[in-house]
């Protein structure tokens, strides 16, 4: 019977390292060149069908999850997804990576349409588009070694290291942080941020162009959640991996994605630079989510004005005419229930601002949101991370 893992087994392999992933390339400190998109997504939508009867199961209607979503990611960059539970971030990040098969919309990932790709031939994308999910627990089969569940993507996908498949292995261990020997050892060893690097290293394995992280840290304590953070974010700037980060955490987005897409019952509102978004953001909806977030206040004078949205997030079975948002504004007029608002670029927005709302905040209403408290971890202010995550 091995030992269990423990932290200082770790000590040594403390910072992931850094050899690039063969087919990628370093990516300079100022980011990625700015370039064609490597994923774009239009229209995307997908109803669930809700039915009816033991034998016939007629369909009576149709949860509206993501209903028309339309966005971008670059070759390296990163884009978070926020919105309340329920809004559409998991069934969008399962739509991308074709998880779940669209009702409508197109999704193109690296020039081609992937929408309707049968199965048996989405495997050359898959390779390049991967997922991270949030339960570190239940995502790695207990029955598996490390060294089956990260060897076997490669595997399913005739990929034959020239190293061999352990070596390569033991490398993306070393990537993620993690101590080559762990390779014979089982999930259960590991702790909840060890176990979330292993499924890292298994998504690394197939050397993806995109990762789809769908809320990766929100299981775990947060000094764990800034390490994982902090090495999805060295796995960005060293192998310019495109990310889709979704999360409900606006702090953890502000610090990991350049830009940020805010959804709203089953729709995108808003979407710019995270800088702009969290700092003038023109639809009530995101001032009103970024006002519950908690700001930076030493001597007490800077309290931002929490906004507290009124009654519960409508059904997405029966959403709302016109804005989804409207029963819950306090800016809400006739026009917002007789017309969905389209998402534009409204006067005074900089350039990749997109807002959809009638009755837009004015451009000068600042949300002060640079003063968000960010996990000290995060920020780099505390110690660097241990890896006995
Ligand atoms: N397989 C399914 N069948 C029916 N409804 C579903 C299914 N999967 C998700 N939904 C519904 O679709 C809506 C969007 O769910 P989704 O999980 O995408 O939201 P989310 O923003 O990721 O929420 P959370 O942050 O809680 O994970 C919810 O109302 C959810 O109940």
């Amino acid at each position: 019977m091995t030992a269990p893992v423990t932290a200082a087994d770790e000590q040594e392999h403390a910072v992931s390292s850094t050899q690039p992933l063969p087919g990628h390339t370093a990516v300079p400190a100022d980011g990625p060149p700015a370039g064609e998109n490597l994923l774009e997504v239009r229209g995307l939508t997908k109803h669930f069908p809700i039915r009816h009867g033991i034998v016939f199961q007629r369909q009576i209607g149709a949860v509206r999850a993501v209903d028309g979503v339309d966005f971008s990611v670059g070759a390296g960059r990163s884009l978070g997804l926020v919105g309340e539970s329920g809004c559409g971030k998991s069934t969008t990040g399962r739509l991308v990576t074709r998880l779940l098969e669209p009702t409508a919309g197109t999704v193109l990932f690296d020039g081609e349409d992937i929408t309707h790709t049968p199965e048996a031939r989405l495997k050359e994308a898959r390779r390049n588009l991967q997922m991270i999910f949030q339960d570190p627990y239940g995502s790695l089969n207990p029955r598996h070694t490390v060294g089956t569940i990260v060897e076997t993507p490669m595997r399913l996908n005739g990929i034959n290291p020239s190293q061999g498949h352990k070596k390569r292995v033991q490398e993306l261990l070393e990537t993620v942080g993690l101590n080559p020997e762990h390779y014979n050892r089982y999930p259960n060893e590991f702790s909840g941020g060890q176990r979330q690097r292993i499924g890292i290293a298994r998504a690394l394995a197939l050397r993806p162009k995109l990762i789809v992280a769908d809320e990766p840290v929100s299981a775990l304590d947060v000094s764990i959640q800034a390490q994982i953070v902090n090495l999805l974010q060295d796995l960005q700037r060293e192998f310019g991996i495109a990310f889709v980060f979704i999360a409900h955490d606006l702090a953890v987005v502000r610090h990991f994605c350049e830009r940020v897409a805010v959804m709203y019952l089953g729709k995108v509102v808003e979407v710019a630079d995270r800088q702009t978004l969290y700092t003038r953001p023109r639809h009530p909806y995101t001032h009103a989510l970024l006002s519950a977030v908690p700001e930076a206040d030493p001597d007490g004078t800077r309290r931002r004005e929490r906004i507290r949205l009124a009654g519960d997030v409508p059904s997405p079975v029966d959403p709302p005419s016109g804005c989804r948002f409207r029963t819950r504004c306090w800016k809400a007029q006739a026009k917002c229930a007789a017309e969905e608002p389209p998402l534009v670029r409204l006067a005074g927005n900089p350039d990749g601002h997109l807002t959809a709302c009638h009755f837009p905040e004015e451009p000068s209403v600042e949300a002060r949101a640079e003063d968000i408290v960010l996990d000290p971890a995060l920020t780099g202010s505390a110690e660097s991370p241990s890896n006995s995550s």
